[in-house]
């Protein structure tokens, strides 16, 4: 792999995040104040448990669908056994989705954008999950605090959604040499940014991504068992299809 092929490698990468972002951080600077007030508050503890879970699930399924359109968009990944690409995007969408929500976090009052406003833990209080929020809150902070830029944060994700070591990959050679590629390009841009500290930095969080997303599926599963029903007939299918 010639230092051409990591060049365009790495641009070919940002330009899918960026075609794939769903919101820009640009586009949201101008809504950072914009918080809910207390009626709006009262609004969402007002609503049933399975009422705020359908919500969070049918934005969570919005978040994911992007996040599958930049992967569709990774070179390299179309050429990936469709088993294996549906095998990534199972176990890494929501890695993606967490660190794209992050570049969103305002550290100053400690808020994620959430249904068109910024929103503090106490939004979330009906999910009955304070552990889930609290632990999503708190990557926010630690991801915000690498104050990454977009070409970083587009490289980082296709790093952790081109992931060799996922479980039941059936041609894991293949997602192996992408990954080294993408481990290339990363290091190129650390480099070009004058910032290869951050390359340990960026590693360190991959576990906690992982600890992150299986806190995540266990309370999914804890919801599903009192809410068979709402999780069966009112969730969308792609939220079930890669988390279910
Ligand atoms: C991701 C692309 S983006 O352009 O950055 C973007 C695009 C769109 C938005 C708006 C948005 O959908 N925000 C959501 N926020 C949260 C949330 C919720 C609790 C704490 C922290 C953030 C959502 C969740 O449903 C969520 C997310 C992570 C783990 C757990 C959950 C809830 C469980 C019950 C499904 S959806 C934000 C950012």
């Amino acid at each position: 792999t010639s230092l051409l092929h990591i060049e365009e490698l790495c641009a070919s990468i940002v330009r899918s995040h960026r075609e794939t972002s769903q919101y820009r951080v640009e586009e949201l600077q101008a809504l950072r104040w914009k918080i809910f007030t207390r009626e709006e508050i009262q609004m969402y503890h007002s609503k049933s448990v399975d009422e705020m879970w359908q919500l969070c699930a049918d934005r969570l399924s919005d978040a994911v669908q992007y996040v599958v359109e930049f992967a569709k968009r990774l070179p390299g990944f179309r050429q990936i056994r469709q088993n294996d690409q549906i095998n990534l995007l199972k176990s890494g969408s929501m890695e993606v989705v967490l660190v794209r929500m992050s570049r969103l976090f305002n550290t100053e009052n400690s808020t994620v954008f959430f249904d068109g406003k910024f929103a503090g833990t106490e939004v979330f209080k009906s999910l009955l999950c304070a552990d889930l929020i609290m632990a999503v809150f708190d990557f926010a902070h630690s991801m915000s605090a690498l104050r990454l830029t977009e070409p970083q944060v587009a490289i980082f994700s296709a790093l952790v959604l081109i992931n060799p070591d996922r479980p039941g990959l059936e041609d894991r050679g293949r997602v192996q040499r992408l990954r080294k590629d993408i481990e290339l390009a990363l290091s190129h841009i650390l480099h070009r940014d004058n910032q290869e500290s951050l390359v340990h930095r960026l590693y360190q969080k991959v576990p906690v991504l992982k600890g992150l997303c299986s806190l995540h599926i266990d309370k999914l599963h804890w919801f599903r068992q009192l809410y068979p029903l709402t999780v069966h007939t009112h969730f969308p299918p792609l939220y079930k299809e890669l988390f279910g």
